[in-house]
């Protein structure tokens, strides 16, 4: 039958990819997705502001909702400093299976963690499973219409700190607009747009930043 998208990522990073090198393995997921077939990974314009901010925090703990195919989760642990606590969300078992793949090939498997589930179910789990008690960033890249409910989640469970960083892709396209608003209005956070286009397009599209403040 038919391969995947996922799959032919997969064999696109083995084929033009260094092994041990992320940035090879980055470069060769955006040419494959500029070239070959268009896939929802951040990208590398939205991928450099994430790169800012990831530097800019240089958090201890790290959380990132929809690893897909690892894209992300290359860039953000190629940042990290030894020691780091980096956790990956994935549902789809056939994502966490060619994520951890191309993890593994840009030799950064020692730096995160994939854990396969729902993050309504893993969230509440953050502590007893993995001993985290607040994440210093969280990147939300999964179903839109989990970013609200999860930002929820994440201040009933006691997962942020003061300052703790948010920052969530897509916030115009496919769009994020109850969490925008809840960020945007709530005096919790201090948020700000980082303007920029959708994936391998020229559609508008950006990054929010949100700081908690309680
Ligand atoms: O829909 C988008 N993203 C949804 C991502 C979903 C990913 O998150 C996982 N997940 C992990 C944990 C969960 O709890 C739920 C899902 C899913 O199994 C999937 O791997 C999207 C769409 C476009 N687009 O142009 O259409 C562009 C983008 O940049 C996007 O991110
Ligand atoms: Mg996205």
């Amino acid at each position: 039958t038919r391969s995947t998208r996922p799959q032919r990522m997969l064999k696109a990073v083995q084929k033009k990819a260094t092994k041990g090198d992320p940035e090879s393995v980055i470069s060769a997921i955006d040419y494959f997705c500029k070239h070959s077939e268009w896939a929802m990974n951040v990208g590398d314009e939205k991928g450099s502001i994430l790169d800012s901010v990831v530097t800019e925090v240089n958090p201890s703990t790290v959380l990132e909702l929809g690893t897909y195919c690892g894209y992300s989760t290359v860039r953000i642990a190629r940042l990290l400093s030894p020691g780091t606590k980096f956790i990956t969300l994935e549902f789809n078992p056939a994502n966490v299976t060619i994520a951890r793949q191309i993890i593994a090939y840009a030799g950064l498997q020692d730096k995160v963690t994939v854990v396969e589930g729902s993050s309504g179910d893993l969230i509440p789990q953050m502590k007893e499973r993995f001993g985290i008690t607040t994440f210093d960033f969280i990147f939300l890249d999964h179903w839109k219409d989990r970013y609200l409910p999860d930002i929820k989640l994440f201040e009933e469970c006691g997962l942020l700190r003061k300052g703790s960083v948010l920052l969530a892709d897509n916030v115009i396209c496919p769009g994020a607009p109850e969490y925008l608003e809840y960020v945007r209005n709530s005096p919790r956070y201090e948020s700000r747009y980082y303007p920029a286009h959708l994936e391998y397009t020229k559609v508008e599209d950006g990054l929010e930043k949100s700081v908690f403040l309680e």
